[in-house]
C-alpha cells in the first residue's frame, strides 16, 4: 500500500513562477503522507504550438535537474509531469521521473501526438511543433512497476496493455484534456483502462485557466482495477490522493482474470 498524489496545478506563462507553484505542491503532497507525486502535462510551458520551442529545454536542462531535487528533497518518488524537451533540434512532450535519491528512472516521450480536428469544438496539431517518442515506458519503484503515458497516449489501449503486461500495476498519465474532449471521454476513457487492465489508473491535469492559452478540464482522477472512480478533482487547483493497494490489485485480477483469459493467437 502507498499513497499517491495528483498535483493538479494552475499553470503560467513564466517558467519560474510554474516552478515555485510545481516546488509548493510536490512539499505539500510529501508533508500530507504521499510517496509517489505527480505532476500534470506540459507543468511549467503554455500548452500550445506558438510556445512548445521556446520553452523547450534538454534533458540536462535546469527543469529536469529541478524535479531531480524536488524528488531528492522531499524524497519521494517524482513522476515529472510533462515538459517541452529539445533534442538535436527536435522538441518532444517528455515525462521524466525520479527516484527518492532525485536518480532519473524514467523518460517517456508522448507517443501519439495528439492531432485533432472536432468540428465546432477544437482543432489541435501537436505534429506541427512536435515529434513522437517511439516506445512504452515503464518504471521500477520500491512499490510497484509504475506506467508512464502521456494525454492522448491514453486513447491507444494497446500502449496501456502492454505495460499492463510488462507488469505495471499503476499506470500515471499527465493529461490535458480540453473543454470538448474532456466532459466527452475523460471520465469514461481513464475508468476503460483502469478496468481493462486492472490496474490503477492515475490521471494528473493541468488546473483549468479561463485566461490562459488553453482551457484544461481538470479532473484529475485514479480510477481502480475495478474500474471505479477512488478519488477526483473538480477544475480548480488542488491535489488528489489515494492509497494505491497492491493486495486489491492481484484480488480483482484472481476474481476477474482477464489478464489470464487472453487469447493471443487469436487477436494476431
Ligand atoms: O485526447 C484528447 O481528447 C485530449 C488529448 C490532449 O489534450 C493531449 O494529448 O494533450
Amino acid at each position: 500500500m502507498f499513497k499517491i498524489a495528483l498535483c493538479q496545478m494552475m499553470g503560467s506563462m513564466d517558467k519560474e513562477k510554474s516552478k515555485e507553484k510545481a516546488g509548493a505542491m510536490v512539499r505539500e503532497a510529501a508533508e500530507n503522507g504521499a510517496q509517489v507525486v505527480a505532476l500534470p502535462e506540459m507543468w511549467n510551458c503554455p500548452y500550445s504550438n506558438d510556445y512548445f520551442r521556446d520553452y523547450a529545454e534538454p534533458e540536462d536542462g535546469p527543469s529536469v535537474k529541478f524535479l531531480s531535487d524536488l524528488a531528492r528533497g522531499n524524497d519521494i518518488y517524482l513522476i515529472g509531469g510533462s515538459i517541452s524537451e529539445l533534442d538535436d533540434n527536435k522538441v518532444y512532450n517528455t515525462s521524466f521521473s525520479f527516484d527518492r535519491q532525485g536518480k532519473r528512472i524514467g523518460k517517456h516521450r508522448k507517443v501519439h501526438l495528439f492531432d485533432i480536428d472536432v468540428k465546432g469544438g477544437i482543432r489541435f496539431m501537436e505534429s506541427d511543433t512536435l515529434s513522437p517518442g517511439d516506445k512504452a515506458t515503464v518504471i521500477d519503484t520500491e512499490y510497484c512497476k509504475i506506467g508512464v503515458a502521456i494525454c492522448y497516449d491514453v486513447r491507444f489501449p494497446e500502449l496501456s496493455r502492454k505495460m499492463a503486461l510488462a507488469g505495471a500495476k499503476l499506470i500515471v498519465l499527465p493529461a490535458a484534456f480540453n473543454l470538448t474532449t474532456g466532459p466527452a471521454h475523460w471520465d469514461l476513457t481513464m475508468r476503460a483502462r483502469a478496468l481493462d487492465n486492472q490496474v490503477y489508473f492515475a490521471a494528473a491535469s493541468p488546473a483549468r485557466d479561463m485566461d490562459g492559452v488553453y482551457q484544461a478540464y481538470g479532473s484529475s482522477c485514479i480510477a481502480t482495477p475495478w474500474g471505479e472512480f477512488l478519488a477526483k478533482a473538480d477544475e480548480k487547483e488542488t491535489i488528489v490522493y489515494g492509497d494505491i493497494d497492491l493486495d486489491y490489485v492481484e484480488a480483482i485480477r484472481q476474481q476477474l482474470p482477464l489478464l489470464k483469459h487472453r487469447r493471443e493467437e487469436i487477436y494476431k
